[in-house]
């Protein structure tokens, strides 16, 4: 249907008297109305769904549907309710024109009529209509105005309590505007007792001297929910006489929920519901304030939880994020209600102790902090022990303000971790001598990159096949004037902290590609760089476009390069830094996963980096000889890394007994003090110059081929045979005692074993049923006379020797024997795996 305005009105007319129609027309066409004709009332309705007339002039008698009954349809049709209709009755016919008027219509018109005058009388009602209709628009539009606003206006005329509601002041009291009164007395009804005072004073200053007011107030619905109304009221005044009151009436419950949630947010930390960082500020200015009017201490702990990247990492992170929401209820549970716990992020919480009489009392509650984690934490189907250090510092003895408060406390922190943590420590005056080395580290790091104080050390790479150097780590330095070479842990954590890690990470980059390019010049062809890269590295740069640019520079191809990330690098955006490294390894250089164990990485999580190579941790190494969990350890690394076509490297090797474990159990790689330290640039050029290399009988393929363990508790075979194969050149280890026998196994690269059968604590052929069972890679061969021969005999069948050797022996036919057995040991290592003590 067209609805858009016409420039001449449509005039309808619907009679079926064919003569009346003619009248119509030519009263209203010469007046510039177009006419249009229906003989029915059906044939009307039709019409007006087609034309859509400005007006309907309606005969109210016609056969078939009658005028009434065809005005009341076209009310209900779309359109139809506004539209004026002007009936035509008969004269003086009373009971029609009120019909008509019941059946919707406009106006009427009696017939016969004074033909002339129906244009005026068109006119006229088309103008009313138009009103109308504007009326009822910016009704409409006020309406839903209001209801998207939620604001409802009111007015009262002095003298009359009922005033005037809008439908949204009916809405938002919950109220029918058909059973509610609209007077301020009903308004009071819904309004709690504790806010109607302040309305009501409001409303009463408003009346009697035109005070206009904005409060905001409660009102309770019928339905008993509870709103929040912003009101505004003012009085229209004129010559001191108030004409009206007017005001508006805003549901602001939403935005009040809203502006709730938001504060909340801002200020409590989403996970444990504790406060944040800014809330823990305001509670710290406070407690400040309070102890400094009640001339008292207040205490401020920080404390985080001793190994949780561990649980994080170990039972996935909704393990985690149940541990720190247990750790909150546990130390909400250790303090009172008056005390603040905050989570500043991470593990790191804060407790706030206001208040406090004497200072001592903040060491019981930390301790007793300390002790309310003996208790396991019960997490799913999990149980965990988990501990805190917490450090300690007190108004005003460590800091007037919040920020120093927090300084102090957390130097007592490391005070308490240094300690061993699991325990609780006070903020004491030499810790402030850390804050101001730190400070004046801090400043000294600005200007060691413009005034070219940093430099690169070298440490080698050695391959246990080879034996040879095949590439280098870049280790920075800082040559500090009048200090001193600074190692790089009391340096690059505050770099981290401070954001310089990103220039100097940089400058690590360049020369360390520069150098290793100039030493494929000088003939190194292959040599290997490393470099560290910190975490906030990959946060903060475009590492990937760094590397090709640095690349680019140097002139130097991609394999060389090898980018050294810790777990923690991979713990922080897993996605994101997983999508860096894939795109490190399209530009071709290698990646190595540092520090490797000290983290918790699972060999799952590890699967979904594109790593090259698992550097294991010195920690580790370090105890391979002195611990079963070391040991094991190292070899279950080992042999995951090779599952997952993996090289190893062994960090910080530094004894023999050391390179042996890591030979035998088929480490690729060491770096460590047993072959050199990092080196300033000119001492690593002279390593490479004097092309300093493992002896072979120290690399795992070598060494195990010309080891030989003696087991006999007669010391003079020993020395025969000692003498006999050290003339050939054998690596020779012996011993009288059986166990020793099994723990020079475990450190050196044995190829066979030549044990005595008749050994004074266990027979020998125990000895090396032993020996098959954990080495079953290593030639077992039996010295013995004929006395043990079925023993000898029993062994060689049941596989625990391979061969008998007679005492006293033939030296060719031993020395045969040996050669034949190393042969025998190549072939066994080959098909014998490493085995997984994890699997
Ligand atoms: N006890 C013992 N230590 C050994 C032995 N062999 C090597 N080390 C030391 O172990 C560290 C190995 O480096 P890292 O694990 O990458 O650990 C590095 C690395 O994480 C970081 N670092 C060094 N240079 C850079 C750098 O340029 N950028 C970044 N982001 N970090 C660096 O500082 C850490 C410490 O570096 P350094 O003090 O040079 O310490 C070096 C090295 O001197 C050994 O046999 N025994």
């Amino acid at each position: 249907m067209n609805a858009t305005p016409k420039e001449n009105k449509t005039v309808l007319i619907v009679d079926d008297d064919a003569m009346t129609r003619v009248l119509v027309v030519e009263a209203l066409e010469p007046e510039g109305f177009v006419v249009e004709e229906a003989d029915s009332g059906a044939r009307g309705i039709e019409m007006f769904q087609q034309i859509c007339p400005d007006i309907i002039l309606l005969d109210v008698s016609m056969p078939g549907m009658d005028g009434f009954e065809c005005c009341r349809r076209i009310r209900s049709l779309p359109y139809g309710e506004r539209l004026p209709i002007v009936v035509l009755t008969g004269n003086d016919d009373d009971d029609s024109i009120t019909r008509a008027f019941e059946s919707g219509a406009t106006d009427f018109a009696s017939k016969p009529m004074r033909w002339k005058l129906l244009g005026h009388r068109v006119r006229y009602l088309l103008r009313a209509s138009e009103t109308l209709e504007s009326l009822a628009r910016s009704e409409a539009s006020l309406k839903y105005a209001q209801e998207l606003a939620h604001v409802g206006n009111w007015e009262y005329q002095p003298g009359n309590p009922d005033g005037y509601w809008s439908p949204e002041v009916y809405r938002i009291l919950g109220l029918d505007a058909k059973k509610s009164p609209s007077s301020f007395e009903s308004l009071m009804q819904r309004v709690p007792e504790d806010d109607q005072p302040q309305l009501l004073q409001s409303f009463i200053n408003l009346r009697t001297e035109g005070t206009s007011y904005q409060i905001e107030h409660r009102i309770t619905r019928p339905d008993g929910a509870e709103q929040i109304i912003f009101q505004q009221a003012e009085a229209v005044r004129e010559q001191g006489r108030t004409l009206a009151l007017r005001g508006t009436l805003q549901d602001i419950t939403e935005r009040k929920k809203n502006e709730a949630k938001i504060e909340y947010l801002v200020n409590h930390d989403a996970l444990t519901d504790l406060p944040n960082r800014n809330l823990l500020s305001v509670r710290m200015s406070q407690a400040i304030e309070q102890a400094h009017r009640g001339g008292q201490h207040m205490a401020v702990m920080v404390l985080d939880l001793d190994r949780f990247k561990f649980v994080n990492d170990s039972f996935g992170h909704h393990i985690g994020d149940s541990l720190l929401k247990a750790v909150a209820a546990r130390l909400k549970a250790a303090v009172r209600d008056g005390d603040t716990v905050a989570r500043l992020g991470g593990d790191e919480f804060v407790v706030i102790l206001p208040g406090l009489t004497a200072p001592e009392n903040a060491m019981i509650v930390a301790a007793k902090i300390v002790t309310s984690f003996n208790e396991m934490f019960a997490l799913g189907d999990h149980e965990l022990h988990v501990t805190t250090s917490v450090g300690v510092s007190i108004y005003p003895e460590d800091g007037i303000n919040g920020d120093t408060l927090l300084k102090t406390a957390d130097a007592a922190l490391y005070a308490a971790k240094d300690k061993g943590r699991n325990c609780a420590h006070c903020y004491t005056a030499e810790m402030g001598v850390q804050i101001e080395e730190q400070a004046d580290l801090e400043k000294g790091l600005h200007q060691a990159l413009l005034r070219k104080e940093l430099e690169l050390h070298y440490q080698p790479k050695v391959s246990l096949k080879s034996g040879q150097v095949y590439g280098v780590e870049a280790l920075i330095r800082w040559r500090r004037p009048g200090i001193g070479l600074i190692p790089p842990d009391s340096f690059i954590p505050l770099a981290e902290e401070t954001g310089l890690i990103i220039p100097i990470g940089e400058w690590v980059l360049r020369n360390a590609c520069a150098q290793v390019k100039a030493w494929h010049i000088a003939g190194y062809k292959d040599l290997t760089i490393a470099v560290n890269v910190s975490a906030l590295q990959f946060r903060q740069q475009n590492i990937p476009e760094l590397v090709r640019n640095v690349l680019a520079d140097s002139k130097l191809e991609p394999k060389y390069l090898e980018l050294e990330l810790t777990e923690s690098v991979l713990m922080q955006d897993p996605e994101t830094i997983a999508l860096a490294m894939r795109e490190l390894k399209e530009i071709g250089v290698r990646l190595s996963l540092d520090d490797f164990g000290t983290g918790y990485s699972s060999l799952s999580y590890l699967k979904q980096f594109p790593i090259d190579v698992v550097k294991i941790d010195q920690s580790f190494i370090r105890d391979v000889t002195s611990s079963i969990n070391g040991a094991s350890l190292t070899k279950s690394i080992i042999s995951m890394a090779e599952s997952l076509h993996m090289t190893t490297v062994a960090e910080g090797v530094e004894t023999e007994e050391q390179l042996g474990f890591l030979n035998i159990n088929r480490c690729d790689a060491i770096q460590g003090y047993y072959f050199s330290r990092p080196l300033p640039l000119n001492e690593m050029v002279k390593l490479l110059a004097e092309k300093t290399h493992l002896p072979s009988d120290r690399c795992h393929s070598e060494s195990a081929k010309r080891t030989v363990l003696l087991v006999d508790d007669d010391k003079k075979t020993l020395s025969a045979l000692k003498q006999l194969l050290g003339r050939e050149g054998y690596h020779i280890l012996s011993t009288t005692s059986q166990q020793e026998a099994l723990e020079l196994l475990t450190l050196h690269p044995v190829g066979v074993v030549i044990c005595d059968a008749g050994m004074p604590e266990i027979p020998g052929t125990e000895l090396l049923l032993q020996i098959k069972n954990l080495y079953p890679e290593i030639v077992r061969l039996m010295l013995s006379d004929y006395t043990e021969l079925q023993t000898v005999t029993d062994a060689i069948n049941e596989g625990t020797v391979h061969k008998f050797l007679s005492k006293p022996w033939d030296d060719d036919l031993l020395l045969a024997q040996l050669v034949e057995s190393f042969q025998q040991h190549e072939v066994n290592a080959q098909t014998t795996q490493t085995p997984d003590i994890r699997a």
